[in-house]
């Protein structure tokens, strides 16, 4: 990252690698209560030990978009400080992306998190955000917010050189999507529908094992922010815009920065600079491999990423409690 000049190369390099740690153990954590019907334990869990995973990492942190205002989070609250001291950074948490599908074992539960630059996310109130995503390597503006999902479609497939009847389009599982579900469908092509974990959803766009060629509809404005932060590493296009359900969440957003609340979002504007992604998978979904827990030992399947460089690397960590018990119980 630009932020020490001094900084040799190594040290952000190695960040990136440390990040890796930190979803690791909140993963490892909530693993524990997968299938389990407590979500507020699985996502206490994961918390809980990504909060004390950050303590190890060479940063000063400033907690951007995370689990809510100090006064209703007693950890990874927004403007908490996190890192043991080193480069000044913004990190966006979420330390377990769908709770209800963890605590009913369902599969798209990820533990992820986002460092920029200071000043590098969008400061995203928790409200909703539409959404609209494609993966990489289609010309800009192939595919519109504000355009319907007949004309997306018409124009992705003839940008990817297929049939729109080959094109699947994934969104979440909610009735408010309904007539956008329909009219995708009315066009041609296939929806892939998400119990939860939008995060996923719209990365799966730039990860063509996924299979997934549009992401489209709401979901949270933080998840949208820690999604556009992948896609700067990854590749991609993204477009979201802030929905607001009264005066008091526009109001909000305006104090949080946000001088223009209607306008439209793309990538750069929800993550700026030099960015780094890691997600690790809790339950297994389009993205990663969900956790596998033996006796004292554990799997993980992580990504991590950097806008830098737009190294992706997928890193499978064999965890053995016998000698490393403290990090990872919860
Ligand atoms: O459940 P809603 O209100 O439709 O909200 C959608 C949001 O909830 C999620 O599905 C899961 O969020 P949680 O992990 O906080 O439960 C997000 O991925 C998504 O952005």
């Amino acid at each position: 990252m630009s932020i020490n000049p001094d900084a040799p190369l190594q040290s952000d390099r190695n960040l990136a690698m440390e990040l890796v740690r930190v979803t690791e153990a909140a993963a490892i954590s909530a693993s524990r209560w997968i299938g389990r019907g407590d979500k507020n334990s699985a996502d206490g869990a994961a918390v809980d030990a990504m909060r004390r995973a950050f303590d190890s990492v060479a940063i000063t942190g400033t907690v951007v978009i995370g689990e809510g205002e100090m006064d209703e989070a007693p950890m990874l609250y927004i403007g908490e400080k996190v890192g043991s001291g080193g480069p000044e950074v913004d990190i966006a948490v979420d330390p377990l992306e769908g709770t209800s599908i963890c605590a009913r074992g369902m599969p798209n539960a990820i533990a992820t998190l986002a460092v920029a630059e200071k000043g590098g996310f969008l400061h995203a109130p928790d409200i909703y955000m539409d959404k609209i995503a494609v993966g990489p390597g289609l010309p800009d503006g192939v595919v519109h917010i504000d355009a319907s999902p007949k004309e997306n479609l018409r124009n992705l497939a003839q940008a990817k050189k297929s049939a729109i009847e080959d094109l699947v389009v994934c969104t979440l599982d909610r009735d408010r999507h309904k007539d956008i579900i329909r009219a995708c469908r009315e066009a041609g092509a296939r929806i892939m529908l998400i119990p939860d974990g939008d995060v996923a959803g719209v990365v799966a766009c730039s990860q063509p094992e996924a299979g997934v060629d549009m992401y489209i509809g709401w979901g949270g404005a933080p998840e949208g922010v820690l999604a556009a932060a992948a896609l700067r590493c990854i590749g991609g296009q993204m477009q979201g815009r802030l929905i607001y359900e009264d005066d008091a969440q526009r109001e909000r957003a305006k104090s949080m920065g946000i001088t223009d609340p209607d306008r439209i979002f793309g990538v750069e504007d929800m993550a700026r600079g030099d960015v780094m992604f890691s997600a690790t998978g809790v339950t297994t979904g389009a993205m990663l491999r969900g956790v596998q827990r033996t006796a004292n030992r554990a799997i993980t399947h992580s990504i991590v990423m950097r806008s830098k460089t737009g190294t992706v690397r997928y890193i499978e960590g064999h965890h053995n409690f016998a000698i490393k018990p403290n990090l990872f119980v919860a």
